[in-house]
């Protein structure tokens, strides 16, 4: 008998167009895992070599027959194509193969609403959906509305009237809604980061290929250095676990503290729609002091994921940021870790020493023009006292006859301002 708790997978046949893509087998590998990704089973893999794709139906007409066949034999119900396909591209294979097409824009959109957890994810993910629907609408005969079954209101808008521009209107006005409960969550989170800047508590921004263990270092360090209330992230062997950014306060043994932040991996070509969408999330990418690009060492496709990474990092306007390279699961590798040549880590997530590594370069990065002075405030300099407690790391405090001496580990810049208070012995 079978087990009711097993799982089923669609089963798919994956398609592709090699124009002369050096990285062709790169991007249909990925796709099978996006197809995996979305709990369904690869079957069957065609691919065509043209110089651009068929306007009439992606694949040229040999190609398509090929396909039809495919289906009937094993037994498909579904086609995944790995560009993104016009509607009647899509339209025209589903009538030829009788399968349903998805492209690689609807697949990522479909895996992104299935991962979505919180409510701006979820809103984030729908616009998206949104904008991607909103110029794949149909329209046929059968779907004209006449004035009188229309009624009421909807009557009032004219003959011309259709059942199309009443779905794209409805989606333009659905756009309308999610991009204005988009930009109330936008307001909380800019007075957040706005406060974190006047902390001036320097940022760090986890970034990378989806699965390349983000998350996992994340964690990590949140165990080492986080404080009480500060949570772990979700981890999880399967593309695209992470959605949103988490940040997290980190507190380092030598009173050093800085703003770690965790956010969706990349994956290629990620369908502009979702960038665009997530760019407010990605924004704390954007704005941060240091990024740590995390690549799976063990991945024989990792150059061209960082290419990737790197290519997204544009697409989303993050500026020339200083950057450290961490090449992760060195232990899945079979190389020596941890180690360290210049600005590139090899570590492992899952190593206590490598967490260590990686901490003190990420503290040498953004610490660097951090010096150790004493000053010595008098009583009536309470305010200043409790500013540098706040704002800096106070490495000892002494109360002295003649005041409060506190030494503090600042940057360099901001000794000019309390200068006049330097302590002289
Ligand atoms: N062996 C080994 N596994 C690791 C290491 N780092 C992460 N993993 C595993 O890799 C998988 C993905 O890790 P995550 O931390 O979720 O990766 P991520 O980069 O956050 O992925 P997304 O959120 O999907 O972008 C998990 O199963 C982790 O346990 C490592 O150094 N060694
Ligand atoms: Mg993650």
């Amino acid at each position: 008998m079978r087990s009711t708790m097993e799982k089923t997978t669609t089963p798919v046949i994956t398609i592709g167009l090699n124009v002369n893509n050096q990285a062709f087998d790169y991007s249909m590998e990925e796709l099978k895992n996006l197809v995996m990704a979305n709990n369904m089973e690869n079957v069957e893999t065609v691919t065509q070599k043209l110089d651009h794709p068929d306007s009439r139906a992606y694949f040229g007409k040999g190609k398509i027959e090929y396909l039809a066949q495919l289906v009937t034999t094993t037994g498909a119900q579904v086609i995944v194509a790995n560009d993104e396909l016009s509607p009647s591209q899509i339209r025209n294979i589903e009538n030829e193969t009788n399968a349903t097409v998805i492209d690689r824009t609807g697949l990522i959109l479909e895996i992104f609403a299935n991962r979505a957890q919180t409510r701006e994810a979820k809103l984030q993910v729908q616009m998206a959906k949104l904008k991607y629907q909103l110029p794949r609408l149909r329209t046929s005969a059968s779907q004209r509305l006449d004035q009188q079954s229309a009624g009421g209101g909807l009557a009032n808008r004219g003959a011309g009237e259709t059942k199309l521009e009443l779905n794209r209107r409805t989606i333009e006005h659905q756009i309308d809604h999610v991009r204005h409960e988009l930009k109330e969550i936008d307001k909380a989170y800019e007075t957040q980061s706005k406060r974190r800047k006047e902390n001036k508590i320097p940022t760090v921004a986890l970034i990378g290929y989806t699965n390349a263990g983000k998350s996992t270092i994340m964690n990590q360090l949140v165990t080492k250095f986080g404080e009480n209330d500060e949570k772990q992230v979700f981890v999880k062997n399967m593309l695209f676990a992470t959605l949103d950014t988490s940040v997290r306060d980190l507190h380092l043994p030598d009173h050093k503290q800085f703003l770690l932040s965790d956010t969706v991996g990349f994956v290629s070509n990620l369908p502009h729609q979702l960038v665009q969408a997530f760019k407010s999330t990605l924004a704390e990418a954007a704005s941060a002091n240091l990024l740590v690009q995390v690549v799976d060492y063990s991945d024989p496709d990792q150059q061209l994921m960082m290419e990737t990474t790197e290519t997204t990092l544009k697409e989303i306007g993050v500026p020339d940021l200083p950057m450290i390279k961490v090449f992760n699961k060195a232990d899945l590798a079979g190389t020596n870790y941890p180690t360290r040549e210049g600005d590139n880590l090899i570590i492992s997530a899952l190593d206590d020493q490598s967490i260590e590594l990686l901490t003190s370069v990420i503290s040498e990065k953004l610490f660097k023009n951090y010096v150790t002075k004493t000053f010595l405030f008098p009583f009536d300099k309470g305010d200043l006292v409790s500013t540098l407690n706040h704002k800096f790391n106070v490495q000892s405090t002494d109360y002295t006859e003649d005041g409060t001496k506190l030494t503090v580990e600042l940057p360099e810049p901001d000794v000019a301002r309390y200068s006049q208070y330097l302590d002289k012995d």
